[in-house]
């Protein structure tokens, strides 16, 4: 499936006690027809009033607590079954979707982590809001605005999102001493108040064409700042989404997806790799 773009692939193990591990899930990234940003694993909820538990993981087998975009097509592909509404247990907690339209979800990402240690950082700072990247990386703006949505996230505003060289920046971002667990890249172009342009490198994957996640981040950023109003349409290169850091502290993501195809999987995927 995707979601704006952004490449999820769902591996439903609700009957199965089964656990991905992460040369699994590099495997399956490396499988011929099985590309995805995200891979996401459907469990059996581990409490009655939950639909199922969800693990994450990237293109290089890591783990992530949070994924905006996999969700709304994780809560696509459980309306099949008849639920119009779901809550679904990650590693972050608790997150819950429900449907605007055929293939338009909202999900509630929950409240946004704004001091050193939620993202987390390297060590203490006053204001997660303006953060010296020291050192500094040659050719990266000299400040970002560190947020956590369950995920690690550094947004860096820029005067024009287009001109910033993403495949040379979004590594040495990603893996820059302050970030322990590394970092998911933003980098944004305020347009107006409630219109921001974004484009992101993505921990543990790559460029994509979205992150739910990073534009909920954003948007936090973005307010904090006073750039823009707490809602804000956030533009990105797979589609648009909707934005809203609700006057209760949590933030809602509301955008497309696309259902692609459905398979099973070929266990010989995993031998190759192990030869
Ligand atoms: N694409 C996702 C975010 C996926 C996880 C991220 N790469 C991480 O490691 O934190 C989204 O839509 O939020």
């Amino acid at each position: 499936m995707n979601g704006a773009g952004n490449e999820i692939l769902i591996l439903d193990l609700r009957g199965l006690d089964h656990e991905v591990a992460p040369q699994d899930a590099r495997a399956i990234a490396r499988a011929p027809g099985l590309r995805f940003d995200q891979l996401m694993t459907l469990h059996a909820p581990r409490r009655a009033e939950d639909d199922a538990f969800m693990r994450i993981y990237n293109i290089d087998g890591s783990l992530s607590a949070a994924c905006g975009n996999g969700t709304r097509c994780v809560a696509f592909a459980l309306a099949r079954e008849g639920k119009d509404a779901l809550r679904l247990e990650t590693d972050a907690g608790l997150v819950e979707t429900w449907r605007l339209a055929e293939r338009v979800f909202a999900v509630d990402m929950g409240r946004p982590g704004l001091e050193w240690r939620d993202i987390p950082l390297a060590h203490e700072v006053a204001d997660t809001r303006s953060v010296a990247l020291e050192p500094p990386v040659a050719g990266a703006p000299t400040h970002f605005s560190a947020v956590s949505m369950g995920n690690p996230h550094a947004v860096f505003f820029v005067a024009d999102a287009a001109l910033v060289d993403l495949e040379a920046l979004g590594p040495a971002l990603e893996h820059h001493p302050l970030f322990p667990q590394r970092a998911n890249i933003s980098f944004a172009q305020i347009l107006a108040r409630d219109d921001i342009l974004l484009r992101v490198w993505e921990r543990g994957t790559g460029a994509t064409k979205a992150c739910g996640s990073a534009a909920c981040a954003t948007l936090v950023a973005a307010a904090r700042a006073g750039l823009t109003q707490r809602a804000a349409r956030l533009r990105l290169p797979g589609g648009d989404l909707e934005i809203d850091w609700r006057a209760d502290d949590h933030v809602t993501m509301t955008g497309p997806v696309e259902f692609e195809f459905e398979t099973t999987l070929d266990p010989r995927i995993f031998q190759d790799v192990a030869a």
